[in-house]
């Protein structure tokens, strides 16, 4: 069952189209990513499905609510992570988890939350104190506390130290595997690998494209990369002829080569009918980085 629902989305600013026809729908239990350049789109995006802007063109639902128009029955099922925004800085941690978990019908209990996001000992500390990455913890145990069916987070893990953003990942696995559906805006490739079940790469208010993190690792131009010194040379035309070889370059008495996991076996096999030996062979795997960086250069 989809639980967002996003079709032909549109929305401009000052006659220039920001968010120029998006589509995708997210399925319960599933975390769905977005990813994309600055600028591309990604936050007006999500504050559409959020309610918080009215789409120009275009058709959204949330559990089979329209945002705008059912906003208060929206807001209820669905927990959003704040961006940027300033809390009161006088709220203390404690009042803050208090005020939002009041907000719902049946809020989650904030004691295990804040001490999961390691809040505990700053209840009472007031907003205005807390360090950027207490503020981001403080944000994302605010849009959970309503222990929402739909959460959106929005640059979940900006700012904060290595091992607060590992336990971050861990805490929306659990809430995830509580049957949670998460979107989630990043510019971390290795969070949306390790957390995505699908993602949407938006560049210039459209979809670049929308697959699972391997997926879209595969569609990259190379996406095994093989290098190595031959001890003697080879011929560029023997190499350019091996089955899904995307491309060779030779620097420096050097070989790499880019293609799939199919052109390892072949490039050894060529180098031994060659009676040439690989010294310091190295194969290494496209990450989602370079499909990144593929997928958005293409479309510019
Ligand atoms: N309220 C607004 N008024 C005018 N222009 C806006 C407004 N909100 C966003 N924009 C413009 O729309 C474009 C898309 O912005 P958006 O914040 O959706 O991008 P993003 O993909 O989330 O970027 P980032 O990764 O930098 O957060 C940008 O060029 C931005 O300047």
């Amino acid at each position: 069952m989809s639980v967002i629902e996003v079709s032909e989305l549109r929305k401009s600013y000052g006659g220039r189209a920001v968010v120029d026809g998006v589509s995708f729908s997210v399925q319960e239990g599933e975390i769905f990513g977005i990813l994309g350049p600055n600028g591309a789109g990604k936050t007006t995006t999500v504050e559409c499905v959020e309610g918080l802007r009215v789409p120009d063109a275009g058709r959204i639902r949330v559990t089979g609510l329209d945002p705008v128009a059912d906003h208060e029955r929206v807001a209820r099922v669905l927990g959003a992570q704040l961006q940027q925004s300033e809390l009161q800085a006088k709220l203390t941690v404690r009042e803050a988890l208090e005020l939002y978990a009041s907000f719902y019908p049946r809020p989650a209990n904030w004691r295990p939350l804040a001490e999961r996001l390691g809040l505990t000992d700053k209840l009472a500390t007031r907003f205005g104190k807390l360090s950027g990455g207490q503020k981001q913890r403080l944000f994302i145990a605010l849009a959970l506390v309503g222990d929402p069916r739909v959460v959106v987070l929005d640059e979940l893990t900006t700012g904060l130290d290595p091992r607060a953003r590992r336990d971050t990942w861990q805490l929306i696995e659990d809430v995830r595997a509580a049957g949670v559906t998460v979107l989630l805006v990043t510019h971390f490739m290795e969070e949306a690998q390790r957390l995505c079940d699908r993602i949407a790469v938006i560049d210039k208010g459209r979809i670049a494209a929308l697959d699972t993190p391997e997926g879209l690792i595969r569609r990259s131009a190379g996406a095994t990369v093989i290098s190595f010194t031959p001890s003697a040379p080879l011929d560029e035309h023997d190499l350019n002829a091996l089955p899904e070889v995307a491309s060779v370059a030779y620097k420096d008495g050097r070989v790499t080569l880019s293609g799939t996991d199919a052109t390892v076996n072949a490039v050894i096999t060529l180098l031994a009918r060659h009676h040439v030996t690989a010294h310091q062979l190295r194969v290494s795997d496209a990450t989602l980085d370079d499909a990144f960086l593929d997928l958005t250069e293409a479309a510019a």
